[in-house]
């Protein structure tokens, strides 16, 4: 994806990091979309509230920028707990998960961003802790080594992925709630790039809005970002507010194509076409033109192609559409290679 586009929030500068926290919705009142899964957390969160108990063990899963992390924390403050934060690489022994655990207050939720690259020794460990509260630490090591089993207070673990198919099933049985999102229509991402405009203190026409809303690629990370490189054209090169003029002139100064498609998607439509006169093709032969993982191009590209129309996934491999060919500009050839 690119860079620009789409910063992960680890190389963002301070400025720019205020800014991304300043956007990021606390509650489920302020998040859009996704209602069928934000009305049954509501529904979760009450019950678990009321019963005084830890809300049950939550999977998000879907393609990048669309708001797990920020789900996450909405769901830790409506539940009033405490939120711990890590990651699938980064607990690499079982004695980092434990120092974790152990520190867990009753209800608090630990959060693990990128669940699918848990280490196989780790992630057994979390059955236990997942299934009954419970896990073994040892004692001492050499020959005293000797293992203790310790209770924890109930927690939520809350497992967020972009890559749901490499979760193994004894883990993904382990959580009450799964719930996967979906990209966001233009409508909805018109409204998430009102609300974090009127936040910015930037005045945007809601056709304005529509234009950054609708090239978003579905996805509330990118439209933010959109947003944000359109509020610096709008203030050094018009007169700071944005309308769909002003919208589309920073978009084409950045090259985001008219439909919203980022590079990787045109590269991985451009390689079935050019390459394989648009199919069928098979997913890996696809990864190894376009120099991209084959599981990121099911999961991360992929999807959005689909939805949007340009590509299918068919039993003998994935076909472009019509749609494809017309948007990139070329004509498809019939089998003789003459034009139909
Ligand atoms: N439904 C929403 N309403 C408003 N803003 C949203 C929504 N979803 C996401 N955002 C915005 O998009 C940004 C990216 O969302 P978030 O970091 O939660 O995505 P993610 O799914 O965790 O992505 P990744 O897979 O890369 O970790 C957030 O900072 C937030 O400002
Ligand atoms: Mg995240």
């Amino acid at each position: 994806m690119n860079e620009n586009l789409d910063p992960s929030s680890e190389n963002l500068s301070p400025v720019e990091r205020d800014i991304e926290k300043a956007l990021r919705p606390q509650e489920f009142e302020d998040f859009t979309g996704q209602d069928k899964i934000l009305e049954n957390l509501r529904i979760f969160v009450k019950a678990a509230k009321l019963r005084g108990e830890a809300l049950d063990h939550v999977l998000l899963h879907g393609p990048p920028g669309l708001g797990k992390t920020t789900l996450s924390h909405i769901i830790a403050n409506e539940m009033g707990v405490n939120i711990k934060v890590t990651s699938g690489p980064v607990l690499d022994k079982p004695g980092d998960l434990a120092g974790l655990l152990t520190n867990l207050d009753s209800g608090d939720i630990l959060f693990i961003d990128e669940i699918h690259r848990l280490s196989p020794l780790v992630e057994e460990y979390l059955y236990s802790a997942m299934e009954d509260f419970k896990i073994d630490i040892m004692l001492e090591s050499g020959p005293n080594a000797r293992s203790v089993q310790i209770g924890l207070n109930p927690f939520t673990l809350i497992g967020a992925t972009t890559r749901s198919g490499l979760l193994t099933a004894p883990l993904r049985a382990r959580f009450g709630i799964n719930s996967r999102l979906a990209y966001y229509d233009a409508k909805l991402l018109t409204t998430i790039v009102l609300r974090s405009s009127a936040i910015l203190n930037t005045p945007t026409t809601e056709e304005g809005a529509y234009e950054i809303a609708r090239r978003s690629r579905g996805t509330p990370r990118i439209a933010n970002a959109l947003l944000r490189r359109t509020r610096d054209f709008a203030q050094i090169k018009g007169n700071g507010k944005i309308d769909t003029e002003i919208a589309r002139y920073a978009l084409s100064a950045l090259n985001v194509d008219e439909h919203g498609l980022d590079e990787m998607d045109n590269k991985i439509l451009l390689a079935i076409i050019d390459k394989f006169k648009g199919g069928p093709v098979g997913l890996k032969t696809i990864a190894t033109a376009v120099g991209e993982d084959d599981g990121t191009i099911e999961e991360v590209y992929e999807p959005f192609l689909i939805q949007e129309g340009y590509l299918m996934r068919t039993a003998r491999g994935r076909e472009v559409t019509d749609a494809a060919y017309k948007h990139l500009n070329r004509t498809r050839l019939g089998q003789t290679g003459k034009l139909f």
